[in-house]
C-alpha cells in the first residue's frame, strides 16, 4: 500500500509557484493498479519521484507499507563507468539476491551483446532503457512505478520480450502509471486518477477519468 495524506508540492520558478499536488490525499492498495492522466508539465514525474521517495513533499506525510520500485527510467543506481554485468551484480547484492540470477535475467533482455560488457556510459539512450529495464524487472517488487509506459526502446524484440515479462510481474505486482495519454494507461489498469493544477481526482474506471481529462484538456 502507498498512501498519501495532505500532501503538497510545489516549485517557485523565480516568478510565479507552480504547483503540483494542492492537499492531495489518495492511496493505492496492493492488486489495484493505478494510472494517473495529466498533461505534460503537470507533475507527473514529481509525483513518481515522491513515491518512489526520491522527491520529498513540502507539506503532509507519504505512508508506504510494500516495496516499492525505482522509477522505470531511473538510472539514479546505475555507475555508468562500470559495465552492465558489474552494475547487475552490485544492485542484485544490494537487494539481496542472487548476482548470477540477476546478471543473466539481464543481460537476456537486453540482448546487447558484448556492450553488455562495456561501461554503461558508453550504451546509446536505448540500450540504456533496456538495460533500467530489464534491472527493474529483475527485482521483486509489490509495486511497479512507471512513468509514460513502456521504455523509450524501438527494438521490437526487447518490447516484445519485455511485455511479456511484466504482464507476467503484473499478474501478482501493482503497477503505478502515470501518462499524457489514456491508451498507454489501457494496458495497466482499470483505475484511474486525473492529475490538474494541483488537484488529483481518483475515479473507479479509466472511462470516467478519461471523460474529464478530455473534458479539461479540451477545454
Ligand atoms: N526542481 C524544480 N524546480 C523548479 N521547477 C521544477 C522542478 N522540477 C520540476 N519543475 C517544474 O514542475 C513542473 C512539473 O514537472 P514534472 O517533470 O513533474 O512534469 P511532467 O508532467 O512529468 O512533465 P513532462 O510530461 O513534460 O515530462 C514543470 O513545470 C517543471 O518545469
Amino acid at each position: 500500500m502507498i498512501e498519501f495524506e495532505n500532501v503538497s508540492k510545489s516549485f517557485w520558478t523565480g516568478r510565479t509557484r507552480k504547483i503540483i499536488l494542492n492537499q492531495a490525499t489518495f492511496r493505492v492498495e496492493l492488486g489495484n493498479s493505478l494510472g494517473i492522466l495529466a498533461s505534460n508539465g503537470a507533475g507527473k514525474t514529481t509525483i513518481i519521484n515522491m513515491m518512489a521517495g526520491l522527491e520529498q513533499p513540502d507539506e503532509g506525510t507519504i505512508r508506504r507499507s510494500s516495496r516499492i520500485s525505482f522509477p522505470l527510467g531511473f538510472m539514479g543506481g546505475v555507475i555508468s563507468r562500470h559495465s552492465a554485468t558489474e552494475n547487475a551484480r552490485y544492485i542484485a547484492r544490494l537487494y539481496g539476491l542472487d548476482p548470477d540470477y540477476v546478471e543473466s535475467f539481464c543481460r537476456w533482455l537486453c540482448d546487447i551483446g558484448e556492450y553488455f560488457d562495456m561501461p554503461v556510459g558508453t550504451y546509446s539512450s536505448g540500450m540504456r532503457s533496456r538495460f533500467s529495464f530489464a534491472l527493474l524487472l529483475a527485482l521483486e517488487f509489490d509495486i511497479y512505478l512507471i512513468d509514460e509506459g513502456m521504455p523509450a526502446s524501438t527494438d521490437a524484440e526487447f518490447n516484445r520480450k519485455a511485455g511479456a515479462v511484466l504482464r507476467q510481474r503484473l499478474q501478482e505486482a501493482t503497477v503505478i502509471v502515470v501518462s499524457h495519454q489514456a491508451s498507454t494507461l489501457e494496458k495497466f489498469c482499470k483505475q484511474a486518477a486525473v492529475l490538474k493544477n494541483g488537484r488529483l481526482t481518483v475515479f473507479d474506471t479509466l472511462e470516467e477519468a478519461k471523460r474529464l481529462y478530455d473534458y479539461e484538456t479540451q477545454g
